[in-house]
């Protein structure tokens, strides 16, 4: 059953690499990929106001079922509006549907077919998730995107426990879609599991496609295995997905990461990363990392990245962000997350750029060069 609300338009495919340059349509507008997508867990992405993130360029952000459902609650958003109302954010949302959060939280739990008990990572309180529960908070929520409940399971795993697990997944996906409200006003997303086995992500990507999601993710990477992994399995889950369908690798992540997964196929990525190093002063620059605190930059008055147009870049100077994060001042934690969003969203349309001329891959070597992805 394919929902109308969510439709991906294939604009061209880059002749150097086969990556694809799109257009998400979604009741709350329409967003170009290959995208980065800034993570909101708890309705807000940490520092940045709904101004900053539209000035920035982006048109899709994240927010997480689990942490929502704990904090307010869904049914304080519900009462809200829904989360574009509560937040004041008019453009469109994904919300995750809690399956990670579940295995990364809480260290208590016991998942059965009914679905997963646990303890809320708060207080202690016994929980219990489950497909129809994922979908009533999600529902609730009013995301543009939902994502079925799956489990993330942990790398590396045993084939006999990732078959059972793959299995599981699409049986909760299908009572996913039972559960699903209102179709044709919110999408929702399968998760493509089956570990680094091949016949295992056939057999998940087999069963989602026959139920005919608006769209797919690719689940279970980004969780500790190596790079070249990571890729291969790309390699062979990509192909499997439905071409004319929006392609989302969850979780992913660091510059090297979106664009090699860019060039595999996938539209759409996701990663806590660029805020989360952005609070201890690690900054993403055209030169690879740079850790603003080091006393080398205490009277460094140029700005972090001298080829960024952001309006950190444009009005503060390195010495003047060490300064603030050194004392821990609120504001250097807005300068240093501002740039860091900026820096993977302007990444990414470059990268759409790089599709449109064909020359993805040149694109992909110069960034690695300087970036000192390829230095040993
Ligand atoms: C980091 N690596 C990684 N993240 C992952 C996430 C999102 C984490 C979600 O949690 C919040 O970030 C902490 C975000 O929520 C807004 C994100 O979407 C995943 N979600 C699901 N449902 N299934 C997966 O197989 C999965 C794999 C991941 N690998
Ligand atoms: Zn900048």
């Amino acid at each position: 059953m394919s929902t109308l609300p969510i439709r991906y338009e294939l604009i061209k495919t880059c002749k150097q690499t086969g990556a694809r340059l799109g257009i998400v349509h979604t009741p709350h507008g329409s967003f170009e990929t290959p995208v980065f997508m800034p993570v909101g867990t708890l309705a807000t992405v940490k520092t940045m106001s709904p101004e900053d993130l539209k000035e920035m360029g982006a048109g899709i952000i994240l927010s997480n079922t689990y942490h929502l459902w704990l904090r307010p609650g869904n049914e304080i958003v519900k009462e809200a509006g829904g989360l574009h109302k509560f937040m004041n954010w008019d453009r469109a949302i994904l919300t995750d549907s809690g399956g990670f959060q579940v295995f990364s939280l809480s260290d208590m739990r016991t998942i059965e077919e009914e679905g997963v008990h646990f303890r809320n990572h708060l207080n202690g309180d016994k929980l219990f998730l489950s497909p129809e529960k994922a979908m009533q908070i999600q529902n609730d929520l009013g995301s543009d995107i939902m994502m079925a409940f799956d489990e993330c399971p942990p790398y590396p795993a045993e084939y006999d426990y990732m078959k059972k697990s793959v299995e599981r997944t699409s049986r909760w996906a299908e009572r996913c879609l039972k559960a699903h409200k209102r179709p044709n006003e919110q999408g929702l997303f399968g998760i493509i599991q089956g570990g680094e086995y091949e016949e295992l992500r056939k057999q998940s990507a087999k069963d989602l496609v026959s139920l005919d999601f608006p769209g797919y993710a690719v689940g279970g990477l980004s969780v500790g295995e190596p790079k070249d992994v990571m890729n291969r399995v790309l390699e062979f889950t990509t192909p499997l997905m439905p071409a004319h369908k929006p392609r989302y690798l969850m979780g992913v992540g660091s510059p090297d990461s979106l664009i090699d997964g860019a060039i595999r196929g996938i539209d759409m990525f996701d990663c806590v990363l660029p805020t989360r190093i952005a609070r201890n002063g690690t900054l993403m620059t055209s030169e690879g990392r740079l850790v603003v605190k080091n006393a080398k930059y205490a009277r460094d008055f140029g700005p972090l990245d001298e080829h960024c147009d952001c309006y950190t870049c444009r009005n503060y100077s390195r010495a003047y962000i060490r300064h603030l994060i050194k004392c821990d001042e609120t504001f250097g934690l807005r300068l240093t997350s501002y740039h860091n969003l900026y820096f993977l969203v302007n990444l990414m349309k470059n990268v759409r750029q790089a599709i449109r001329e064909d020359r993805l891959g040149d694109f992909r070597d110069e960034f690695f060069e300087k970036y000192g992805f390829n230095k040993p």
